[in-house]
């Protein structure tokens, strides 16, 4: 049975890291996005880091940082992964994850009329810009960059890339199962649909998301295919 990563995005405080980590999430994420209401300062993320548990990726979410921005929020706690998600090139995202030496994800906003080869051509761009490529990360296109509780059409994804691909934006317990036996991708990465508020997660919303991700794979297949024409 796959079992799907699952990824709680836009943690701020030690309590939500703890209820993340007990049931049993495979990635944080730590927004050093200034803009974020889920911004977390250097000397925030210096505090909270020693929380963190073996085992347990610390995702670093940048938006258009600079080289020394990244630098510094690896050098203050355990990011073993950076996500970019801003406007960044994949030669910039290439070189950044080259001098801090750490992999990445790109995120990919999908926009109302992107198409499934845009994905794969995006994909395999990025593989060829840089051996610390990842994969993507496929939320929805927002003008604040990300966070926003917007799903996009998960029709959308190449079934031959979902293997490969974290599902993003606007899921929930509502959703996820849907989403999971639709698209069976690789991970699953949640923010606002386990908050109360933004910044702050509800450690109800994540065991019941987590839960609903897990009875996904215990589903049988019934994943859509999605032959790479046009949506
Ligand atoms: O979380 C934010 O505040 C944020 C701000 C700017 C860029 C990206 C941001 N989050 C990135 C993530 O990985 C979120 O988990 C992703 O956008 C999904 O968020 P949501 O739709 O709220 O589940």
């Amino acid at each position: 049975m796959n079992r799907t990563r699952i990824k709680i995005c836009g943690i701020t405080r030690e309590q939500d890291l703890r209820a993340a980590v007990d049931g049993g999430a495979d990635a944080l994420g730590f927004v050093f996005y200034p803009k974020s209401p889920r911004y977390l300062a250097p000397e925030q993320w210096k505090a909270l880091a020693p929380a963190m548990p073996p085992f347990v990726n610390g995702v670093g979410l940048f938006v258009n940082a600079s080289v020394d921005e990244v630098r510094q929020a690896v050098d203050n706690g355990p990011i073993a992964l950076l996500q970019f998600h801003g406007d960044e090139t994949a030669e910039q995202c290439a070189a950044i994850a080259a001098a801090v030496r750490r992999p990445f994800v790109r995120a990919f906003r999908v926009k109302p009329d992107t198409s499934a080869s845009d994905l794969l051509e995006s994909e395999a761009q990025y593989r060829v810009a840089s051996a610390w490529f990842s994969g993507l990360l496929l939320d929805t296109w927002v003008d604040a960059y990300g966070g926003a509780g917007k799903v996009f059409d998960w029709s959308l994804i190449p079934k031959e890339l979902a293997p490969r691909v974290v599902l993003s934006g606007g899921l929930s317990v509502q959703n996820v199962t849907s989403a999971v036996m639709r698209v069976r991708p690789f991970a699953v990465d949640i923010s606002s649909g386990v908050e109360e508020s933004k910044g702050i997660k509800d450690a109800r919303k994540i065991a019941a998301f987590i839960d609903a991700v897990r009875a996904a794979d215990a589903s049988p297949d019934t994943s859509e295919s999605h032959h790479g024409e046009h949506s």
